[in-house]
């Protein structure tokens, strides 16, 4: 068995807390801006109110008129601005072990003072490792939002999104669509070609299914060889038309499999949203009516009608 060292109680430990306590306090109360701003920092991991903790402290020291902050995590294009901008201007590449981290430029009317430049480094460098992990909080929520065989948004992303848009359906009264979608047989293409094979079809079609529809529509994977696609402001007759023209998206990929080409049908299930119900009924209407399109022959769409 391991030796575990006892703890030797000594007659200087009431100091030690005294002094704690007054660490503490002083830590609390400190006037020292460094201790104030990365002690607000470690509040949060939200790399919007970092940013809007770094301008107020930053600002209180050093004036400016404008903070820009731009920086690119993934996919996303994370963009802060406060006020209104100044012809001076001084910019400051944000980067910890060679990684970048951002662009922070900061404008006034005044030029910036060798001094004060000096004191935005001071403050930016005691900044630097909170908005790298507030950046690495960011890319890890959308690497769990994302499937990473197709980089769409996955399953996770789809059930918030589906939580989202029955809420704005409910409020603005407009219509929103979901399609369910999946390939035909795909089980046989794994079978006869191979899981590499098959892998690859799924990201031509996931592929297919992004350039079908609008920007404004957003495909998600929604499970194996199944895609949803969320439709705002769609009534459930055009959502059925998004809905035949992504078959024929689908049918018309072509994959050179050795000997012959390989092609695949897709089925689609519609489902507009109801007033009342909840996300959960609204996609079980959907996957209903892909049930249907699958026992109903294949390679068509079926609508779970909202009028009878
Ligand atoms: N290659 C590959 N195959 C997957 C993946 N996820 C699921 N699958 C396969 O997709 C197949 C789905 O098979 P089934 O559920 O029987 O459906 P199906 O063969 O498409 O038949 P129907 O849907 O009834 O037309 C299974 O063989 C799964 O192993 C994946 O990420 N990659």
């Amino acid at each position: 068995m391991k030796n575990i060292p006892s703890i030797h109680k000594s007659s200087s430990q009431p100091q030690k807390l005294a002094a704690l306590r007054q660490a503490h306090q002083d830590w609390n109360n400190t006037p020292d801006v460094l201790t104030r701003l990365t002690r607000r920092l470690s509040t949060t991991l939200s790399l919007e109110q970092h940013l809007a903790i770094l301008a107020e402290e930053l600002g209180a020291i050093v004036p400016f008129d404008t903070l820009n902050y731009r920086h690119q995590i993934g996919k996303q294009d994370f963009v802060y601005t406060t006020g209104m901008g100044g012809p001076h201007r001084c910019e400051y590449r944000l980067s910890l072990e060679g990684v970048n981290y951002g662009i922070l430029v900061l404008h006034r009317k005044q030029r910036f003072s060798e001094q004060e430049l000096a004191g935005v480094e001071m403050i930016l460098s005691a900044a630097i490792c909170p908005i790298r992990n507030a950046c690495q909080f960011i890319a890890i929520e959308q690497a769990s939002l994302t499937d990473s065989l197709t980089g769409i948004p996955n399953k996770r992303a789809m059930v918030d999104a589906l939580q989202r848009a029955s809420l704005l359906s409910e409020r603005h009264g407009e219509p929103y669509s979901l399609i369910l979608c999946d390939l035909d047989h795909f089980k046989a293409v794994n079978d006869t070609h191979g899981h590499v094979v098959g892998d690859h079809l799924l990201q031509i079609a996931a592929a297919e299914l992004e350039k079908a529809v609008r920007t404004s529509d957003s495909v998600y994977r929604f499970g194996g060889e199944e895609f949803a696609i969320l439709l705002p402001h769609t009534p459930e007759q055009d959502a059925k038309d998004v809905a035949d023209r992504i078959r024929s998206a689908i049918a018309g990929i072509r994959i050179d499999a050795g000997e012959k080409e390989l092609n695949i049908t897709t089925s689609c299930g519609v489902a507009t949203f109801l007033p009342k119900e909840s996300s959960q009924e609204w996609l079980a209407r959907a996957d209903e009516a892909l049930y249907r399109a699958k026992h109903q022959g294949r390679n068509c769409t079926r609508v779970f009608a909202t009028i009878s």
